[in-house]
């Protein structure tokens, strides 16, 4: 599978990101680059900062300061509807994807702002409004055939195994057409099995799709075999960066993990 315009994924850079609520300071001047085509994963404990980033990174909460770009393109304070357009697409810690709607439909639903027919031309079934919804389905069953659930596109979502449910959302995200996905823990509950095939799929969407991925995840041996290039926060600060070998033995790292109930779990 090829996906248009993933040659030109530009970088996302954070800039000095700082966010506050009400006296608590969430992310305290937190800097990264994503380099086009890599997997860049966010790890820390409980409280750290990671979905905060993740939701200032998608446009659901504001920076207090510090800057978000892709690319040139500032996105700092755009609303989340117009950094999907810009090509950011995430998924959530939770399952996102109506239950009882088809793996297929819910994959169209992801290409909801990459339609052109308006309401008035789809209500009227007019050609070119079924031509459209065709060139969708066909390309939403592709994506479904790259993260391995082609088999079950006429399956309510909320009837398939969990694992597969995570991996209708990640498609679903796919179905924007994205240049940089962020990903909110792709494997958490997932048996090892699951898990498994959920990080092959990751790997493929930077690999053979080119797409930068931003990844929390809490399974460290998921984030050791998968990312390029590690952030680690504590109390929203950065306190380590770099490759995950070199991060794995950062004594900042160690203590912090050490100081807290919630240590990374390993995984098989
Ligand atoms: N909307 C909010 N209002 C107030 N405080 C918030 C809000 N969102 C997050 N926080 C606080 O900001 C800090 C960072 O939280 P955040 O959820 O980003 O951490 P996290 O690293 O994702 O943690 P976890 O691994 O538990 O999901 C925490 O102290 C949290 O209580």
């Amino acid at each position: 599978m090829t996906t248009p315009g993933t040659t030109d994924v530009p970088p996302l850079r954070v800039r000095d990101l700082t966010v506050r609520f009400a006296g608590l300071t969430a992310l305290d001047a937190v800097g990264l680059t994503v380099e086009p085509g890599t997997v860049h994963a966010v790890i820390g404990p409980n409280g750290a900062g990671k979905s905060t980033t993740f939701n200032v990174l998608s446009g659901v909460y504001r920076a207090t300061s510090g800057t978000v770009h892709l690319g040139e393109r500032e996105l700092t304070g755009l609303p989340p509807h117009r950094i999907a357009e810009l090509g950011v697409a995430r998924t959530f810690q939770n399952l996102a994807l109506p239950p009882h709607t088809t793996v297929a439909d819910s994959l169209l639903l992801g290409r909801h702002r990459l339609t052109r027919a308006g309401f008035v031309a789809a209500g009227l079934r007019l050609p070119s409004a079924i031509r459209e919804e065709r060139a969708h389905r066909e390309r939403a069953a592709e994506i479904a055939e790259f993260v391995g659930i082609a088999d079950q596109l006429t399956t309510p979502t909320g009837s398939l195994p969990y694992g597969a449910q995570k991996l209708a959302e990640l498609a679903r995200a796919l179905c924007m057409e994205p240049k940089i996905l962020l990903l909110d823990e792709p494997v958490a509950g997932m048996t090892a099995d699951e898990r498994r095939r959920t990080s092959a799929v990751i790997a493929g969407v930077r690999d053979s799709l080119g797409i930068s991925i931003v990844l929390v995840e809490h399974d460290m041996g998921v984030v050791m075999r998968l990312a390029d290039e590690v952030t680690v926060l504590d109390f929203g600060r950065r306190i380590a960066a770099g490759p995950p070998e070199r991060v794995q033995n950062d004594p900042a790292v160690v203590q912090a993990y050490l100081g807290t109930p919630d240590e990374p779990e390993a995984s098989a």
